[in-house]
């Protein structure tokens, strides 16, 4: 079901199950792949009951078969919640929310509402609770803080709604939006160790994240974006509102709590290669998927498959660790870095999914060959290393790029890290805080990070 709906929406390119080395970036048209966004890639591989009645699809838009009792709210532009939060803008859609940018008129601040669909579990709101909590730690700085929380009521249910810092884009959105999908080093260093630097604050509270791809890694804003632009100042710079109208595919009329109108998200980011170090400052959100090991065991990894650790197929009565996270913020660290991501695939399975483990990182552990039989070694991914993945899809990209690419130093440390955080068991990975303290943490990619930790704009977010 899920599969077909999406064969229906899904442009011919798109639709290959061949493994072409870069599905989404830099051959489409500008702009065209944001349609396919994080949460798109994310709704193939988590479980979801669909409407009955179909719409027709809408670029950039969430899908509108989501409003339906215990979905989405319809918001609309100009709504007022808690008579504070005025809606200016969308800022963008995931499975479980729709998310928009508000003028909060108490502290004059533009912020983020995220509206949560009615079914929404609201156990994510007690972990960022917790996780944003004030701290020394380096790693807090990194967490969203919520500003506030409400309900709201509406034709398809009860929705909580988060009122965070907006921010600019997401990792996924910058390289897609770029011809090259390159972030320039240094800056592709600074987001990969605040990157290990949230995960380690994470793991230090006792929490698993679950969810560490790209499109959950958000670029901050400007201060003077957050703290300052005016309405009609963010209309006349980024565009007012652009509204689709919302039709069934059967042509009758719309239910009560779905829209008339779709609307366009802003776009406040830019392409990768043009993010200096100093827009270089993230935020990790999206904690749907994190829980607490020491409280909850947890089975079944909803990660993409591009990301997810392979001991959620070989070892699916072991409780998930820490250590999973590990394997996925390894595959996150190789996408920020490289032209092209790790794993490949849009329409892949897990068969492809282990032939291509094997394919770069060798066999797998004995007991795992043994429960899942030789089939995949069989594979025509067995002439890859990882070393020539890297060669190809970072320094031969670079350097068509005109970029520079990696020195050799550099290079041996940063496969060296990947290696150990890529060891097929989880036992064997290292931890976040050794992460951190390897050779290319501590010599290359953490240095950048020291560089902006300083700037003054990321000081202003302690006032
Ligand atoms: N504070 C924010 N500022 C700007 N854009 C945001 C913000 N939060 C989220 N977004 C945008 O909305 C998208 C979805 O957000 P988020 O991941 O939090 O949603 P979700 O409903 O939990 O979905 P999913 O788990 O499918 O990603 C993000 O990829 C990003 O593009």
């Amino acid at each position: 079901m899920i599969k077909s709906f999406f064969s229906l929406m899904r442009p011919p390119l798109l639709s290959s199950t061949s493994f072409s080395p870069c599905p989404l970036s830099p051959y489409l048209p500008h702009r065209t792949s944001r349609a396919f966004s994080a949460s798109t890639f994310k709704l193939m591989s988590s479980p979801m009951e669909m409407s009955p009645i179909l719409y027709r699809p809408i670029e950039y838009v969430e899908r509108m078969e989501y409003y339906e009792p215990g979905g989405y709210h319809p918001v609309k532009i100009g709504d007022y919640f808690l008579n504070r939060y005025r809606i200016v803008h969308k800022l963008g859609h995931g499975t479980y929310s729709t998310i928009w940018l508000a003028q909060d008129e108490t502290s004059n601040k533009n912020v983020a509402v995220k509206v949560c669909r009615a079914s929404f579990n609201a156990l994510e709101i007690g972990m960022l609770a917790k996780l944003s909590a004030p701290s020394s730690d380096r790693g807090r700085a990194i967490i969203p803080s919520i500003l506030d929380r409400f309900n709201i009521q509406g034709p398809n249910g009860d929705h909580v709604c988060l009122v965070t810092s907006p921010a600019r884009m997401s990792v996924s959105d910058a390289k897609k939006e770029s011809w090259i999908s390159l972030f320039q080093l240094e800056v592709a260093r600074a987001i990969a160790a605040q990157l290990v630097i949230a995960v380690q604050y994470i793991h230090s509270q006792r929490f698993v994240h679950g969810d560490l791809h790209q499109g959950n890694i958000l670029f901050l804003p400007s201060c003077e974006f957050t703290a300052e632009l005016p309405t009609e100042k963010i209309y006349k710079k980024y565009g007012e509102p652009e509204f689709e109208p919302v039709n069934r595919l059967d042509g009758q009329k719309l239910p009560t709590g779905v829209p008339e109108h779709g609307v366009v998200p802003i776009w406040l980011g830019e392409a990768s290669e043009n993010v200096t170090l100093l827009e270089s400052r993230i935020l990790l959100s999206d904690f749907g998927e994190a829980f607490s090991p020491a409280q909850e065991k947890k089975f079944e990894s909803h990660a993409p498959l591009l990301i997810r650790p392979p001991e959620a197929r070989f070892e699916p009565t072991k409780s998930l660790t820490s250590s999973s996270d590990i394997w996925s913020l390894a595959c996150t660290i190789w996408d920020i870095i490289a032209q092209k991501t790790l794993f490949e695939g849009i329409m892949t399975d897990e068969d492809d999914m282990t032939c291509q483990q094997i394919g770069l990182l060798g066999p797998l552990p004995t007991e795992w060959q043994e429960k899942h039989g030789e089939s995949i070694h069989q594979s025509k991914y067995l002439n890859r290393s990882l070393e020539g993945h890297f060669e190809k899809t970072v320094q031969k990209a670079r350097i068509r790029a005109r970029m520079p690419s990696l020195g050799s130093e550099e290079q041996n440390a940063l496969l060296s890290m990947f290696r150990s955080m890529l060891s097929f068991k989880p036992e064997n990975r290292p931890s976040a805080q050794q992460v951190l303290e390897s050779e290319w943490m501590v010599n290359w990619a953490l240095p950048e990070y020291e560089k902006i930790r300083n700037s003054q704009c990321y000081m202003w977010r302690w006032l």
